[in-house]
């Protein structure tokens, strides 16, 4: 039990200061996979040391590749495809959905057998997604479900190209396609209903592929080499979600996030947010890596509610549950709609955000494919709130925990440690 004890009865607290956001977590995986794929040292600097990313390194490692992990910088030690050796035990993708549907990908270019297993999350999250297009393609995969679960079995092998129209917007399946395309014959031709993030196309082009993009279709073709580069990892804008909209209804805060990536794909947090009425400037912008960064600026400011849905939802699907507690505080009602992807994340999002904000006292019900919320300007009331396990449900309640009157207990905020191990230690220094 973590207890975010917010002993200010009236609760008269208030954030001010600056934040060093962790390395992104997209960016991060794709920086070791793609390292590992290429030929030459890859650098990577401002890894995110969180649990998820520890997985991939782990599973890469086990494919034979040397990473060292130092100080200040991870060194991918690439032989190029033919570096990679079957593993002598699973391969172990813990709480990550992108490690696992993005190593799934990979490992069906590679001429050998690989098991993959994850926690009892990864375990209840739907793979036919990227093992159905990856069996279209040639790799022999079998597992629960008829290969809708973990753990999964694959032999890689002889690919050929496909053409995949994918029911979901998720840059994990058009991912997955889009790598074990690397090694089939032919082209392979990805698209989606919604365009999502776009951060698999960017390192590609980094690392010496050529890609076709085309809206809401990317293509590649088999055969491309991957050469080694060095990745400067910006800071993760999903983590700083959580710190702008702790500014935004936290009563006189001001928070500079520095160094926060600010790619197009990303944004939706921003926008919702400028729309609702939020004070967030953009300062210092700059391209690194081909990747948009800038520091961030977040005031207090009075909320309005919004409507989210639509082709919005992939911009900013991970920050959906700290925009419900931003919604809470707004005047007026917010609708978040098309979201039903929340429902196959570490956790069922909807329910879980509907039922731990009920308890806070949150006027809040949930829909088929999202979540209604009626804003107020009533304190929230102390309660015993749980994570269930899911990284994003904990920051949000210890934001939530700062609104609060009395004590609020968090279950289980160690799942914190999967994207951001100091997030604590962060907002504890910012409180005045
Ligand atoms: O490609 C990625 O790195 C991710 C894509 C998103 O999942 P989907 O693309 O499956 O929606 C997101 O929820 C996840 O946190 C990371
Ligand atoms: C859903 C998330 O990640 P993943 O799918 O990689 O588990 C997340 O970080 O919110």
């Amino acid at each position: 039990m973590s207890k975010m004890n917010n002993s200010h009865s009236n609760h008269k607290v208030s954030l001010v200061g600056e934040v060093t956001i962790p390395g992104d977590k997209s960016i991060s995986h794709r920086a070791i996979m793609f390292g590992s794929l290429a030929t030459g040292v890859t650098k990577v600097t401002n890894f995110l040391l969180g649990e998820d990313c520890l997985s991939t390194i782990d599973c890469f490692r086990k494919l034979g590749v040397h990473i060292d992990v130092q100080k200040d910088e991870v060194l991918v030690y690439g032989n190029g495809i033919e570096g990679l050796k079957e593993s002598e035990s699973v391969l172990d993708v813990g709480n990550s959905g992108t490690t696992a549907r993005l190593l799934m990908g990979i490992i069906s270019g590679l001429p050998f057998h690989s098991v993959i297993i994850g926690d009892e999350s990864i375990g209840k999250r739907p793979m036919k997604r990227v093992t159905k297009p990856l069996k279209m393609m040639g790799s022999q995969i079998d597992g629960r479900d008829d290969a809708t679960y973990t753990p999964i079995s694959i032999r890689g092998g002889q690919l050929k190209g496909i053409s995949y129209e994918s029911p979901v917007s998720s840059a994990q399946v058009k991912s997955s396609i889009l790598l074990a395309g690397l090694f089939a014959d032919g082209t392979t031709i990805v698209s989606e209903p919604e365009k999502s993030r776009d951060h698999t196309e960017r390192m590609l082009k980094a690392f010496g592929c050529e890609l076709d993009v085309s809206g809401n279709t990317v293509s590649i073709t088999g055969g491309q080499q991957l050469k080694a580069t060095n990745v400067t990892v910006p800071g993760d804008i999903s983590s700083a979600a959580f710190f702008l909209v702790a500014g935004s209804i936290i009563p006189n805060s001001e928070i500079l996030l520095k160094n926060v990536g600010v790619n197009p794909t990303r944004i939706g947090i921003l926008t919702v947010l400028d729309r609702m009425g939020a004070d967030i400037t953009l300062e210092n912008e700059k391209v690194v890596n081909g990747e948009p960064i800038a520091d961030l600026r977040v005031k207090s400011a009075k909320l309005k509610g919004t409507i989210i849905g639509g082709e919005e939802i992939p911009t900013c699907i991970d920050e959906l549950p700290i925009l419900a507690l931003a919604a809470s505080q707004a005047e007026g009602e917010t609708i978040i709609k098309d979201a039903e992807e929340l429902r196959v994340k570490e956790t069922d999002r909807i329910q879980t955000v509907v039922t731990e904000l009920t308890k806070l006292g949150v006027s809040i019900e949930a829909t088929k494919d999202g979540m209604i919320i009626q804003g107020s300007n009533k304190a929230l009331n102390g309660a015993n709130v749980a994570s269930h396990g899911d990284h994003r449900m904990g920051m949000m309640l210890s934001v939530a925990s700062l609104l609060a009157d009395g004590e609020t207990f968090i279950e289980n905020t160690e799942c914190i440690a999967v994207s951001f191990p100091n997030f604590k230690e962060q907002l504890q220094e910012l409180l005045k």
